[in-house]
């Protein structure tokens, strides 16, 4: 039996259908799901540690731990933010977390696609921005995006125009106050996706708990999608 996702039905970045985006794509995902391993070797005893003695990594050590790792949206999500993306008419995306840039490149593909404009991203370590940018290059999409490097509570600080559409996929303490701040930038009918809401279920919750209460602006719903992912559309 198939299953409704297998790589058959859903090669990385298909949907977008240009060879040379899906071909950095396909080279990508491929490196990401190579590194499974090293993810539960260096992960694992760091949250064990983290649990055993009541303190959380902090956010520079968690990408320390991370610095060589893309741990990037599943291909499925990429679909589902590149046709969302399309179908919002999106000109300009946000992104918390872009490691090596494969979620930028869904994100750059349906901006170009729309007609032009930008998705601004940022990441917290410098050869993970310049990876990033190359990967772009090589994807022909340099043009649509902006690589913030730096901490997102100051490299996203400041007006940032109409956005149509925000993916958080950084370190989850941040997800709430990253919001928060861009929140009031997102225009109606705007789309924000948040990674990661199962495997974080406990860090996670106060973000969830804010998406799904109407009086913050939002109508909000967690998918069975990869490992949980908040769908929010603001209204
Ligand atoms: C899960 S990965 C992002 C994967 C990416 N969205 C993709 O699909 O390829 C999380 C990344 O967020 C970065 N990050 C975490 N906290 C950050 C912060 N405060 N500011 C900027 N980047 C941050 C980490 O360094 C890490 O590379």
């Amino acid at each position: 039996m198939k299953l409704p996702f297998s790589p058959e039905h859903n090669p990385p970045g298909a949907v977008i259908g240009d060879f040379r985006v899906q071909a950095v794509l396909q080279r990508l995902h491929g490196a990401a799901a190579g590194q499974r391993l090293q993810i539960v070797r260096r992960f694992v005893p760091a949250l064990l540690r983290g649990s055993l003695l009541r303190r959380r990594a902090s956010a520079a050590e968690m990408s320390e731990l991370a610095k060589d790792l893309y741990l990037p949206l599943s291909p499925e999500q990429g679909a589902m933010c590149y046709l969302v993306a399309r179908a919002l008419g999106a000109r300009r995306i946000v992104e918390f977390g872009t490691s090596f840039g494969i979620s930028t490149i869904y994100f750059a593909a349906a901006v170009r696609d729309n007609g032009g404009g930008l998705v601004i991203g940022t990441e917290l370590v410098p050869e993970k921005v310049a990876q990033a940018r190359a990967n772009l290059r090589e994807a022909g999409l340099e043009a649509f995006a902006e690589i913030r490097e730096g901490d997102a509570l100051q490299t996203l600080q400041g007006p940032l125009g109409t956005i149509d559409m925000v993916l958080l996929d950084g370190w989850k303490d941040l997800y709430l106050p990253v919001i928060r701040m861009l929140g009031p930038q997102v225009r109606p009918g705007g789309v924000v996706i948040g990674d990661n809401i199962f495997t974080f279920k406990r860090d996670l919750a106060p973000y969830v708990a804010y998406m799904q209460d109407p009086a913050n602006g939002f109508r909000s719903s967690t998918l069975h999608l990869a490992d949980g992912t908040e769908f929010s559309v603001r209204v």
